[in-house]
C-alpha cells in the first residue's frame, strides 16, 4: 500500500545533520533571480529566510524519493502543495545545523492525498534556527478512507492592494535552481513531466516561494531580516519564462498576498508575518 497513515502519521524521519556557507547563500540567491549586491556578493550579504528551507537538503544530486515510514509514491505523481517557514532570528551566512522532522498528518483529499510534515532546524549550539511546516500533494493517493482535513485558507482584504509586483522569471530558472538541491525531472525532463501531465517541465514550487519572497521584501520591507514567517499554498503551475505578479495587503506586521502567471493564481493563501 503506497500510503499506510496509520504508519506515518507521528513517525519521526531520522535526523538531518546539515551545514551552508555563503556560496550556497550566494547561489541560492542567484537562482531566484537576485542581482542586488546584498544577495550576491558575501560582503554585508543579506540571507534570504526562505533558504532555510532549502539549506538541509542544498547539496542533494539525486531526485528526492518520496518514501518515508509507511509512504512509497512514485515522484511523478507528487507536487510541492505548501510551504511555511519561520524563522527564530536571521539566518547566519554560514553555520550547521541539525533537523528534526515529523510527519504531522495525512489527510485523504479523494483524488490525491496531502501529506503534512513539520521541521526544526537547531544549530550545534543549541540555537533554534527555523520551524517549517510543508505538505506535498499526491495525485491518485487519496480514497483509502482518511480525513479530509483542513481547507486552510486565508481571506482577501475587500479593497484595493497596497502594492502590486510584477517579477519576471527566466527560461533558464528552473536549470539554475536544480543547483539548489532539488534535481525532480519534472522540473527538466520534458518526457518525465508528461508522464506527470505537463507539456514541459515546470518551475520548481520552492523557486516560485523564493522568488515572491524576495520580491515582498524588495518592495515593502527593510529588508530580509525583518521577517518572521512566510507560508502559501502552491495554487497552479507556472512555466519557466513567465512573470509573476504579486498583490500584496499591508495590515501591520502582517501582509496577506496573492501571486498569479498570466490569469492563473499559482500563490494563494499567502502570508508574510514581519518583526513589530
Ligand atoms: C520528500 C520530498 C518530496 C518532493 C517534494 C516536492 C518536490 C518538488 O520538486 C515538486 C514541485 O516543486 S511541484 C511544483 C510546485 N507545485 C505546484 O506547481 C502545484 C500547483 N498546484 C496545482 O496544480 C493544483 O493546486 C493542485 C493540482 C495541487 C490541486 O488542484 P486540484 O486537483 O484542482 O484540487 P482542488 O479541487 O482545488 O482541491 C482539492 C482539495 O485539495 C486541497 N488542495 C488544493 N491545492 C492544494 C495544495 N497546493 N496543497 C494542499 N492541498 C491542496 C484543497 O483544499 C481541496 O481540499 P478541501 O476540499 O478539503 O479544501
Amino acid at each position: 500500500m503506497p500510503i499506510d497513515p496509520d504508519v506515518a502519521v507521528g513517525a519521526e524521519l531520522p535526523e538531518l545533520t546539515f551545514s551552508w556557507s555563503s556560496s550556497d547563500v550566494l547561489l541560492y540567491h542567484l537562482a531566484l533571480g537576485a542581482t542586488e549586491l546584498r544577495y550576491v556578493y558575501e560582503e554585508g550579504l543579506s540571507v534570504l529566510p526562505t533558504f532555510g528551507v532549502v539549506a538541509p537538503r542544498f547539496h542533494e544530486t539525486a531526485p528526492p524519493a518520496v518514501s518515508f515510514p509507511g509512504i512509497d509514491i512514485d515522484l511523478a505523481k507528487v507536487l510541492h502543495g505548501t510551504q511555511e517557514i519561520t524563522v527564530h532570528g536571521p539566518i547566519p551566512a554560514d553555520g550547521e545545523a541539525v533537523l528534526r522532522t515529523r510527519i504531522t498528518d495525512v489527510w485523504d483529499k479523494g483524488k490525491a492525498a496531502v501529506v503534512v510534515q513539520e521541521s526544526t532546524a537547531v544549530t550545534a549550539d543549541g540555537t533554534a534556527l527555523h520551524t517549517t511546516r510543508s505538505s506535498i500533494f499526491a495525485r491518485g493517493e487519496g480514497g483509502f478512507g482518511g480525513e479530509r482535513g483542513p481547507s486552510n485558507r486565508v481571506e482577501l482584504p475587500d479593497r484595493e492592494p497596497d502594492a502590486v509586483i510584477e517579477t519576471p522569471t527566466l527560461p533558464q530558472q528552473a536549470y539554475l535552481y536544480r543547483l539548489c538541491g532539488d534535481r525532480n525531472p519534472l522540473h527538466a525532463d520534458p518526457e518525465f513531466a508528461r508522464r506527470a501531465g505537463f507539456d514541459q517541465p515546470i518551475l520548481h514550487g520552492l523557486c516560485t516561494y523564493g522568488v515572491v519572497c524576495k520580491a515582498v521584501v524588495d518592495a515593502l520591507l527593510d529588508g530580509p531580516e525583518q521577517v518572521v514567517s512566510f507560508g502559501a499554498k502552491f495554487a497552479g503551475v507556472v512555466f519557466p519564462g513567465e512573470t509573476l505578479r504579486t498583490r500584496v495587503w499591508r495590515d501591520g506586521s502582517r501582509l496577506v498576498l496573492t501571486t498569479s502567471a498570466g490569469d492563473r493564481p499559482v500563490l494563494a493563501d499567502a502570508v508574510l508575518v514581519t518583526q513589530d
